[in-house]
């Protein structure tokens, strides 16, 4: 399955900018881009990074630029994907670069959604869409805000049945500083840690549960 990953290069992750300077910002948000690249290719997926300009390291896929908004650089693609295309066959997952807790197993499981209903949508805490798969022609998306809903009401619009991936690992987007302890938690559970996990722990950050809820510090 095709996969857009759309990717903002100016100035992202502006959330963070508390905790990491721009050229953090910059360097953590491409190390989060390798390992959702890394998943969606061990899914078994085909990435296509959708990018607001051109990338200066070789990603291993294609790599287009658009330098629209996120929701009208999407749906460019879908037009392209979807007009005029027979409706039988075209299926396109859209998976957000900032899902550094995704894994191979949890693509799998959106993409067998994407098989199995016209629009599938894994939601985001706080009501976002972290990935969907567009199996449905006349699908198009309305990003931000609590865009879960807007997309099931655009889907019950269009007559297309709508899946939902519950999944706390496609849930989990990293935006905000509180989202750095998730990543720096499931990366010590687990044996195999995530580029952005190292580079979030060479950078000096550790989890602190000195406040209560488990949060991070930095030395
Ligand atoms: N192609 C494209 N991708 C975008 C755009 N805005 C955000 N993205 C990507 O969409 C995903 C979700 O982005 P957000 O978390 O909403 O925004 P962000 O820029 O990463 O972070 P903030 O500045 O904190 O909002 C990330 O993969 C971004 O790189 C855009 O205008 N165009
Ligand atoms: C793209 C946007 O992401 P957020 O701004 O919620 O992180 C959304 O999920 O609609």
């Amino acid at each position: 399955m095709e996969v857009l990953v759309p990717f903002s290069t100016d100035r992202p992750k502006s959330r963070l900018s508390g905790v990491l300077t721009p050229d953090e910002r910059e360097s953590f948000a491409r190390a989060m881009l390798r390992d959702v690249l890394d998943a969606i290719e061990a899914a078994g997926g085909a990435p296509r990074v959708l990018s607001t300009a051109p990338i200066d390291v070789d990603l291993g896929c294609p790599v287009d630029v658009d330098d629209r908004p996120l929701t009208a650089a999407i749906n460019a693609a879908l037009d392209a994907r979807f007009d005029g295309a027979s409706t039988d066959s075209a299926l396109v997952a859209v998976v957000m670069a900032d899902l550094a807790l995704a894994t191979p197993g949890a693509l799998r499981e959106l993409f067998a959604a994407g098989e199995a209903a016209d629009v599938a949508i894994a939601p985001g805490r706080g009501g976002g869409t972290n990935a969907l798969v567009v199996g449905h022609p006349a699908f198009r998306v309305d990003y931000h805000g609590a865009s879960y809903l807007d997309h099931r009401r655009l889907a019950a619009a269009v007559g297309a049945s709508v899946g939902v991936v519950d999944s706390h690992r496609l849930a989990t987007d990293i935006d905000e500083p509180a989202d750095l302890a998730e990543l720096l938690i499931h990366a010590e559970a687990s044996a195999d840690e995530s580029g952005a996990a190292r580079w979030l722990r060479d950078a000096g950050f550790t989890l602190d549960a000195t406040d209560g809820r488990v949060g991070v510090s930095r030395e």
